[in-house]
């Protein structure tokens, strides 16, 4: 990393450490021993152009007055190609909305234009060529680093890159950003170190870098890590800015030496631009306005002290003015030149705004995640191995505490209980382990789906194919335990009803966590499930019998997917003309089976209705969570 960073800083040298780039030695290329790992060689740099932007948020509610609030005010920029460029500015500024407008990551309340070398943005086109680098490392953790990079690199480079044409890739964009040593921790590890802030940040970088883009968002890059680390961090990104990249980011508060890294800012205050040109011009930017930036004082800090109105609005005021609220480009480094630098490339690849977002074909998005889930199922504590020993135990309890109740005459309330105590457990711990769960994973994938890894529709087939092993192996362990602890009727037909049955509701519950869980965060999820499950469990006719459920109330016992439940699971174990029980006491109530299966009003030939129920209910919770799941990535937007 080293050697890359002194080149990079030797070109800066030679180009008389101003931001000029001599683009056409590097883009596109970061070679190593003849490998390069940009696989679509281009010389067309970006420089990105937006005037008159704003970007405005509804807030309220159904309860409140919906009222429109602007956060950027038809802010106007210019950001060149190779070059390290900060978009500055205190807390609220609108930094972070800034890029994501720009980055094309916000959509809607977008207002104004935005062009790349010249022409507008086509946003399918641009988002081919830039990623988005979130604040969060939002990283699979269970996984390696190489395994990380090797999903990124099966994901997008295009499908006819060889194995090792990849793995030449990946060990250059880890030596480069000093993370080969690192290459088999894994990302949180507990038992061994898991990977530092900064070595997170780098990986973030790598994982994006792999399709080599020629833009580069990150929003606050910095937060979070040491002083030596930011340095680490931004000198990458300015060997990568020298390159040929246009590479943008949000900070905070620079240090001097930081700020002294940057070739341009952008500084915002309350959504209005107060200064755009380069780092090194500010000081004469002061001048101009005649503005006194105290001797040895950190012209970062100064900005941000007057964009925060500490020395009053007036001075705000005419540094919009002065900028033009970032029209005026007087204080680029090299005002005149870029502009005749940037109109050179050719702009076809900007414009083909037609295909898929995805490199590769959907078949192999679902090759690599299905690889990639196994991986971390194979590797995760919770919804693996927690969730089996769960389910064990729980068997384990219910086994011993309704020992034999099955074939006891006198017991059949007892075992009746039990039936719904089964579906509860089946509900409840799938339900809440997904809801409890998905909140990360959902984070991840916005940020994945939105750096084009995959298709939504490709991601939500792999999750829910992985899940299917693992929800068979623990719902056949549960029921078998239990089962024969607890003395059910020793036939294969019933057992297959009880265990079908349980199974579907295991799915039914899964999709409704996950429903809930890619609308919800952890917290209101927490809340709601357990919430919406208890009508549930009234309407299936426990407690009171679906024969004594008021005729008003009668349809929920139609949206209670465990009525179908408790109705598939007491006709397996009383159905199908199962003889009179053996009682061990005097008069046993409920010896014949058919007498208690008329009194819990279950018909005990319904257990065909009740699959096609309870796959009809999977299939619909399914449905809508997709649906939500799509709905929350665009609204995110
Ligand atoms: N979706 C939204 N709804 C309502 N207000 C929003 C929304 N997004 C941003 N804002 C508001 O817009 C302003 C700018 O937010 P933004 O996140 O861009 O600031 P920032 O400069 O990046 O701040 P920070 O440095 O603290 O991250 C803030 O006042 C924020 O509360």
């Amino acid at each position: 990393m080293e050697a890359v960073l002194m080149e990079a800083s030797t070109r800066d040298h030679q180009n008389g450490g101003d931001s000029v780039v001599n683009y056409s030695a590097d883009i596109g290329h970061i070679k190593n021993g003849g490998v390069a790992f940009n696989m679509e060689p281009s010389n067309a740099p970006v420089e990105i152009k937006f005037q008159n932007v704003s970007y405005s948020v509804t807030e309220g509610s159904i309860f409140k007055k919906r009222i429109k609030k602007e956060i950027l005010h038809e802010v106007n920029g210019r950001f060149p190609a190779g070059q390290l460029i900060a978009i500055m500015g205190p807390s609220g500024a609108g930094k972070s909305t800034l890029l994501n407008v720009l980055s094309g990551y916000s959509i809607q309340g977008v207002e104004g234009r935005v062009s790349i070398n010249g022409t507008p943005r086509k946003l399918k086109a641009f988002r081919r060529l830039s990623c988005y680098i979130t604040q969060e490392d939002r990283l699979q953790p269970l996984l390696t680093v190489q395994e990380n990079m090797q999903t990124s690199a099966d994901l997008k480079l295009p499908s006819n890159t060889t194995q090792k044409d990849k793995e030449a890739i990946i060990k250059e964009i880890l030596t480069t950003l000093g993370l080969n040593d690192t290459k088999n921790r894994s990302i949180a590890n507990t038992l061994t170190r898991g990977l530092s802030g900064g070595q997170k940040k780098r990986l973030s970088i790598a994982l994006e870098l792999v399709s080599n883009p020629l833009v580069m968002f990150l929003d606050e890059p910095t937060t979070g890590l040491d002083s030596s680390s930011c340095k680490l961090c931004l000198e990458l990104l300015k060997v990568l800015a020298r390159q040929g990249r246009t590479i943008i980011c949000t900070i905070h508060q620079p240090s001097a030496s930081l700020f002294q890294m940057f070739d341009q800012v952008y500084v915002l205050s309350a959504g209005k631009c107060l200064y755009q040109g380069g780092a090194q011009k500010m000081l004469q930017f002061f001048e101009d306005v005649q503005f006194r930036c105290p001797k040895f004082h950190n012209p970062a800090d100064y900005v941000i002290e007057l964009a925060c109105g500490e020395h009053g609005q007036d001075k705000i005021d005419k540094m919009i003015e002065r900028s033009d609220n970032g029209k005026n480009v007087k204080y680029f480094d090299d005002a005149g030149k870029f502009l005749e630098t940037t109109s050179f490339a050719s702009t076809v690849m900007f414009e083909d705004d037609t295909g898929n977002l995805q490199a590769t074909s959907k078949f192999n998005q679902l090759k690599v995640l299905l690889k990639r889930g196994y991986i971390k199922s194979k590797r995760d504590t919770t919804l693996t191995y927690l969730r089996i020993g769960v389910n064990v135990i729980t068997a384990l309890m219910l086994g011993t505490l309704y020992l034999k109740a099955g074939t006891d005459g006198s017991k059949v309330l007892d075992n009746y209980n039990l039936l719904f105590s089964i579906l509860m457990h089946h509900t409840f711990s799938t339900m809440m382990l997904t809801i409890l769960t998905f909140p990360t994973e959902m984070s991840i994938l916005i940020k994945e789906h939105f750096n084009r890894w995959y298709s939504l529709k490709m991601y939500f087939t792999s999750i829910t194919i992985i899940d299917i092993p693992i929800s068979i192996f623990s719902c056949f362990i549960f029921t078998a335990i239990v089962y024969y602890m607890t003395a059910q009727p020793y036939d294969n037909t019933r057992f297959i009803m009880f265990f079908v049955t349980s199974l579907l509701v295991v799915f039914v519950a899964q999709s409704f966590g996950l429903t809930i869980g890619a609308y919800f965060d952890v917290v209101d999820g927490t809340f709601l499930g357990p919430t919406l499950t208890v009508p549930m469990m009234m309407f299936a006719g426990f407690g009171v019998s679906l024969r004594d459920l008021p005729r008003y109330l009668y349809w929920g016992s139609y949206i209670s997917y465990l009525r179908f439940a408790l109705e598939g699971v007491v006709g397996a174990v009383y159905g199908l003309n199962r003889p009179k029980i053996d009682c061990p006491d005097e008069y046993c109530h409920y010896r014949d089976p058919k007498k208690f299966l008329a009194d819990v009003a279950v018909k005990s030939d319904q257990f065909g209705n009740d699959v096609i129920a309870l796959v009809l209910f999977w299939f619909i919770l399914r449905t809508l969570s997709f649906v939500v799941l799509k709905y929350k990535l665009h609204s995110v937007r």
